[in-house]
């Protein structure tokens, strides 16, 4: 028999919580991670290690911790108050993590479902997404990645025409940033965070654009803690905020079941605040 999938939501250090998730996962199951692996928890640096270490076990998508992470280590971003990677970049297998984890992917599409870490770019339709994110991979990947990730800060409209640092950036906002758009035009805010009783009435999420190109895709997301689970079959949402207080999420691709540990990280809330 063929090894179940299980996606698991955004891990933020809280390497504790993944380990409790795994005892409930048969041993020889596949892991997808929906990205941001590492920052704002505990053990940026362990739960790197861990994820690197599973090898062919795991595939993992960049989240935008994760590509903070990688600017910071290419000179083109720093470590804020906040942040929990200053560990990773000062470790002896710094380059191995660092080459490891530029080379991971900003989609997967498996089993019929489009895992992301964030979302997709309303604007996109399922080849054009397919595309960029091979775009951008390829750049990440490749020997010029430093100058890739120069301009990664900031939000940028995606405009087919974009060239240069501009497009890469509108690349990586569409798959790691994205949350609300503007219910007229499809544009990505950046700014809400919170979840959708708490939005402007001019916003609405991402996946609920009307004019959205992969919609009828089934698509599987993590980053937005706030937004809470949802198990719908053509949109699941896993991210439910493990280090924010909630819980990590797996969710058994076979039949959609949910499977969740609760986060020990939040015992000591004054570290993230
Ligand atoms: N293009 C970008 N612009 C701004 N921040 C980015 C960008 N790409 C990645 N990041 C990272 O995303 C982080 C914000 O993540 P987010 O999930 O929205 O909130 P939180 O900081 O509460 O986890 C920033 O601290 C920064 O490290």
């Amino acid at each position: 028999m063929a090894r179940e999938l299980f996606a698991i939501g955004d891990l933020q250090g809280c390497l504790e919580s993944l380990k409790g998730l795994l005892e409930q996962i048969p041993e020889d199951a596949e892991l997808l991670f929906l990205g941001d692996i590492v920052n704002r928890g505990p053990e940026s640096l362990e739960t790197l290690r861990f994820v690197k270490n599973l090898g062919n076990r795991a595939d993992t998508l960049l989240g935008n911790h994760d590509l903070h992470l990688l600017a910071v280590a290419a000179g083109a971003g720093s470590v804020h108050r906040r942040d929990t990677i200053s560990d990773i970049l000062s470790a002896p297998d710094r380059d191995e993590l660092i080459e490891w984890l530029r080379a991971r992917p900003l989609m997967i599409e498996r089993d019929g479902i489009t895992f992301v870490h964030a979302g997709i770019n309303p604007a996109w339709d399922l080849p054009t997404a397919r595309m960029l994110a091979r775009e951008a991979e390829k750049h990440l990947a490749g020997r010029h990645w430093k100058e890739a990730l120069a301009g990664m800060y900031g939000g940028t409209q995606w405009d087919p025409d974009l060239k240069g640092e501009a497009r890469m950036r509108a690349i990586l906002n569409g798959f790691t940033r994205i949350r609300f758009v503007d219910r007229e035009t499809g544009e990505l805010d950046f700014d809400q965070k919170e979840g959708t009783g708490k939005a402007p009435p001019n916003l609405m999420p991402w996946f609920d654009y009307p004019l959205r190109k992969t919609a009828g895709t089934p698509v599987c997301f993590g980053h937005w803690s706030t937004l809470g689970l949802i198990n719908r079959p053509d949109l699941m949402a896993i991210d439910t905020g493990c280090l924010w207080g909630g819980e990590l999420t797996a969710l058994r691709i076979r039949d959609r079941r949910i499977f969740t540990e609760k986060c020990p990280c939040w015992a000591d809330p004054k570290a993230y605040s």
